[in-house]
């Protein structure tokens, strides 16, 4: 049997089984993530929202011909990163959404880099972000260039694209898809299964909140010295909603948008 991965290679048999990939899209309000994730799971476009909803999707994918159970944690921090430890330590990749109309999400945007970044330091286990600059479709307001999208990007290491939740699909997809390629590569690489995860049991005195360091609100870190092995949380202490493959999708539209509830998709 070919595998790709080390795993069998989808239609190789009735045994394989689809990578679990959970991905979490973070950004400042109104960057577009749920827009995104929208699109990416419907095809469509939203124009209305509510900003306060934070939803984890299920999608079946198929990615380089393997299977993929794809979960997407559409987040809805207020003004800042909010008890991040629901999305930091459940996420195996993340999209970090700005939009290029706005010269402050942009700065937001690196602030979310950074609190990946110091996290990936703090538990030693990094988990790859792609950074995506939104409203390409707005591109005549931007106050954001391409330049400086891509220079953020490279000093964190990670993927730039600049995308529109409005345009093509394709693209968006290959963005989507291009995440899942990183966590799969992550994912190989690390020997600890993800099932579980690294949590802390209690406060050290020594343990200073990312809030004080980085101007962050009540993001607390976990240090390896004292930590326990717990089972990973439900998907998403907020709401499931499964979807269906993305092609499948446009065939079944209407029992689609029943789904996404809190959305009005037009
Ligand atoms: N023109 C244009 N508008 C977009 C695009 N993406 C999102 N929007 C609009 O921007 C607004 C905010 O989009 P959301 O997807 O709700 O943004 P969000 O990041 O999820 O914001 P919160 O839910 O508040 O966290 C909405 O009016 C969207 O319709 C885009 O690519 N192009």
């Amino acid at each position: 049997m070919s595998s790709v991965f080390g795993k069998p290679r989808a239609g190789s048999g009735p045994q394989s089984a689809p990578l679990e990939v959970n991905l979490a899209i973070l950004g400042r309000r109104g960057a577009g993530k749920s827009a995104l994730t929208v699109k990416f799971l419907t095809r469509r476009f939203i124009s209305e929202y509510d900003p306060n909803l934070e939803d984890t999707y299920s999608s079946e994918e198929t990615v380089d011909h393997q299977p993929v159970h794809l979960r997407v944690m559409d987040t809805a921090d207020p003004d800042t990163p909010r008890n991040c430890e629901r999305y930091l330590n459940w996420a195996h990749a993340f999209l970090v959404v700005y939009s290029m109309d706005s010269r402050q999400s942009f700065e937001d945007s690196s602030s979310y880099l950074e609190l990946l970044a110091l996290h990936a330091k703090e538990t030693q286990r990094s988990s790859p972000a792609l950074l995506l600059g939104n409203k390409l479709d707005m591109a005549q307001y931007r106050q954001v260039t391409k330049a400086e999208g891509a220079a953020l990007a490279g000093k964190f290491g990670c993927l730039f694209f600049e995308v529109s939740a409005c345009l093509d699909f394709e693209h968006v997809q290959h963005v989507f898809h291009e995440a899942v390629r990183e966590a799969r590569r992550e994912l190989e690489k690390s020997s600890l299964p993800r099932p579980l995860f690294i949590c802390e049991e209690r406060a050290l005195p020594h343990q200073a909140p990312l809030t004080a360091r980085h101007g962050l609100a009540s993001c607390t870190f976990n240090t390896l010295s004292t930590v326990s092995l717990k089972e990973m949380p439900a998907v998403a202490q907020a709401k499931l909603v499964t979807v269906k493959s993305s092609r499948a999708q446009s065939k079944r539209k209407a029992p689609t948008l029943t789904l996404l509830k809190g959305f009005k998709i037009f």
